[in-house]
């Protein structure tokens, strides 16, 4: 669904990403790692908002940078939210549906349902509350039947009956078909329907695999008492598929590096 082949990206001298080779399979694929790992530039990557600066990187087998055709298949929500704000929510959303060439009365309602829009969907976005805000984020990715959906952070900023609606609307779309990219500091809840996950670290795949056979990895790399402890990087395809071991160097230590810097991974 997603291949990226030595896929760099630099903003000036940072280096956010590094001779990335991965396969992103289609079903649903949590996107982790620490703060300023890169996950969120390997998304815009993905979307075709952002350029790479070397290699490559295709979604549904296209270059999303090139070909605009490939996102009217895809829905995508931001972290923090990247909304208008002196518009309504119904106006926004209503922008995004004719974007795409879907019926916006229909599409709204259909997301509102999902998302319980309706008390604030008349409102103006610069009035809303950081959960409105993350619910309006959200919902705008699923208009139109995307084929794919990218998620940044859609469990944060939101109450605990919330998480639990999102996990399970989440899993309802995923059923009919749906492919996600779940980039989540919170994703135990979504480990039981994620198929393949990926850990990014300094720019660098750190862990990929699919979701069952990483899963035991997933979780000592991300509880505290373990942080200190576990060192795994895959960086090749062939390697996708392998269990994480277990070294002193921990992944939370790590930072971009900057042009001309060495890899520490
Ligand atoms: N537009 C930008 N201009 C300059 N530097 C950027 C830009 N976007 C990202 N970076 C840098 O690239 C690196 C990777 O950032 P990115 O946002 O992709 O990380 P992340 O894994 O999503 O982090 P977080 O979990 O904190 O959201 C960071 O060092 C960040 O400062």
């Amino acid at each position: 669904m997603i291949e990226a082949k030595n896929l760099q990206k630099r903003f000036g001298p940072i280096v956010a990403l590094d001779d990335v080779n991965i396969k992103v399979p289609k079903g649903l694929t949590l996107l982790l790692g620490p703060n300023g790992g890169g996950k969120s530039t390997f998304m815009k990557l993905a979307l075709g908002l952002y350029r790479p600066t070397k290699g490559e990187i295709k979604l549904l087998g296209r270059n999303p940078w090139k070909d605009a055709n490939v996102r009217k298949n895809v829905g995508a929500s931001f972290d923090p939210p990247a909304l208008p704000k002196f518009v309504s929510g119904r106006e926004w959303l209503s922008f995004l549906a004719e974007g795409k060439g879907v019926d916006a009365e229909e599409e709204i309602a259909k997301v509102s349902e999902m998302f319980n829009l309706e008390a604030f969907l008349n409102r103006r976005i610069d009035r809303y509350s950081s959960g409105m805000l993350k619910r309006l984020s959200i919902a705008q990715a699923f208009i139109g039947d995307p084929k794919v959906i990218f998620l940044d952070e859609p469990l944060a900023n939101i109450d605990f009956d919330s998480v639990a609606q999102i996990v399970s609307v989440i899993a309802q779309e995923k059923e009919k078909g749906t492919s996600f990219v779940v980039i989540s500091h919170i994703w135990e809840p979504l480990l039981p329907l994620a198929d393949y996950a990926v850990v990014l670290s300094a720019g660098r795949v750190y862990l990929a695999g699919r979701a069952g056979d990483v899963k035991e990895g997933l979780e000592n790399l991300f509880r505290s008492d373990k942080l200190s402890h576990q060192h795994t990087r895959v960086t090749n395809e062939e390697k996708q598929d392998k269990e994480p071991s277990a070294s002193n160097e921990s992944l939370f230590n790590k930072v971009p590096r900057r042009k001309g810097e060495k890899s520490r991974v």
